[in-house]
């Protein structure tokens, strides 16, 4: 199983950053070079300045087009780094981390996932963003609803991070917002390191190619951890990483068209009849019926793990609240520029052609008349 993790703009970078220092292969494109020096993991030929003659460098300011389109110009050089990475080898998956509300993701993300679909068709794009903080205003929810209606006609699945999850937490952003990046690389990192292992009944990259190939749907990774000693109910545990609100986007799980539960701990725990009943349990409550599961027993491990990945999601508070707010918002804006039309052309109707109020045929073309003397021939005119 091959995955190229692929960050854009400043939160994607920062996420891919964390997947470095963990031992995936990344790649860090965005358009302001302060923040690609700031990574801390990502090796330096790694890295990709983009839209430099259109920003100098500097960001986009979260204007998505303004993303979209050093994305654009810089996509030939972007594209030959990434199949320099790539070499002979195929990826099964291409993970684009990026976050909605910004510019150069927003804006970037849905234009490389597009030239990486066309280029490697095999493969599938999965885009992992972060949605704004309704505190963040109306334009990052513009740029999130652009974005989704965007990458849901393009990627494979998205697998949506609300940044609204974090409040409440106490902490200050900049430490929730390490703690939600950390997060999401454990739990990716977790399930990729489990396809093609050994194990009692493993998960092939197939599978989890097949579970996240959700034409563009919503995706959301759940996660569960115990010490061994003290999980009294395997079943209850694995039901436990899809049900609590860990799972980062509000979402109603039974739209879940596919689901995969892989479960990694010593093997006394992991009881064949405590997973097939949490199975059972998910398989009934999800629409599309279809889990795939990995079960691997380990005798050096201490803890019981579970990550659980469901697709297809298409019922979503969190992004339904996006989607109608930035619809609202277009239509009032509409609205609003309908009536500062209607009242400009009012305010102006009724004025006469002030070219009328001229004298004409002073002008001759290619030369132009002398000011004074006009004015001493109106003179004599008026006089006479
Ligand atoms: N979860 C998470 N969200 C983040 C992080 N940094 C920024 N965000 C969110 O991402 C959005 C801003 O995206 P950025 O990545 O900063 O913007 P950008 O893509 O670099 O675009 P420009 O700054 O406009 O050039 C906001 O809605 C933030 O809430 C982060 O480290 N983690």
């Amino acid at each position: 199983m091959r995955a190229l993790i692929i960050g854009i703009g400043q939160c994607g970078t920062k996420i891919a950053d964390l997947f470095s220092l963990v031992d995936f292969e990344t790649l860090a494109i965005n358009t302001s070079r302060g923040d690609l020096e700031y990574l801390k993991h990502v090796p330096h030929e790694r890295r990709i300045l983009i839209g430099e003659g259109i920003t100098g460098g500097k960001g986009v300011n979260a204007n998505p087009i303004l993303g979209r389109e050093a994305m654009k110009r810089d996509l030939p050089v972007v594209m030959r780094k990434i199949g320099s990475i790539i070499g002979y080898e195929d990826v099964d998956i291409f993970f684009l981390t990026f976050g909605f509300g910004g510019g150069t993701g927003a804006g970037g993300t849905p234009i490389l996932a597009e030239a990486l679909k066309e280029e490697y068709p095999d493969s599938l794009v999965v885009a992992i963003g972060a949605l704004p903080l309704r505190e963040e205003g109306i334009r990052p929810t513009i740029n999130a609803a652009i974005t989704i209606d965007k990458l849901s006609k393009i990627a494979d699945s998205i697998i949506a991070i609300d940044n609204n999850k974090l409040r409440g937490s106490g902490d200050d952003i900049t430490h929730a917002y390490e703690r939600i990046n950390y997060t999401i690389v454990e739990r990716i990192a977790s399930l990729l390191a489990l396809v093609d292992v050994p194990g009692e009944q493993t998960l092939d990259a197939s599978d989890l190619k097949f579970v996240l190939k959700a034409f563009g749907s919503f995706a959301t990774v759940g996660y569960a951890k115990a010490e061994a000693g003290r999980v009294k109910s395997l079943s209850r545990l694995i039901i436990k990483s899809f049900e609590n609100e860990g799972l980062y986007l509000d979402a109603n799980i039974e739209s879940a068209l596919y689901g995969l539960v892989a479960v990694h701990g010593p093997p006394e725990v992991l009881k064949a009849g405590d997973i097939f009943e949490a199975l059972d349990y998910l398989t009934n409550k999800i629409k599309g019926k279809q889990i795939f599961r990995g079960f691997y027993p380990d005798p050096r491990e201490r803890d019981v793990e579970v990550v659980t990945l469901l697709s297809g999601i298409y019922d979503s508070k969190s992004i339904e609240d996006i989607i109608i707010t930035a619809r609202n918002y277009a239509q009032s804006f509409m609205r609003a520029k309908e009536e500062a039309e209607s009242r400009k052309r009012e305010l102006l109707s009724g004025l006469p052609d002030f070219d009328d109020v001229y004298p004409a045929g002073d002008v001759y073309e290619g030369t132009f008349p002398d000011v004074d003397e006009v004015a001493k021939r109106l003179r004599r005119e008026k006089d006479d």
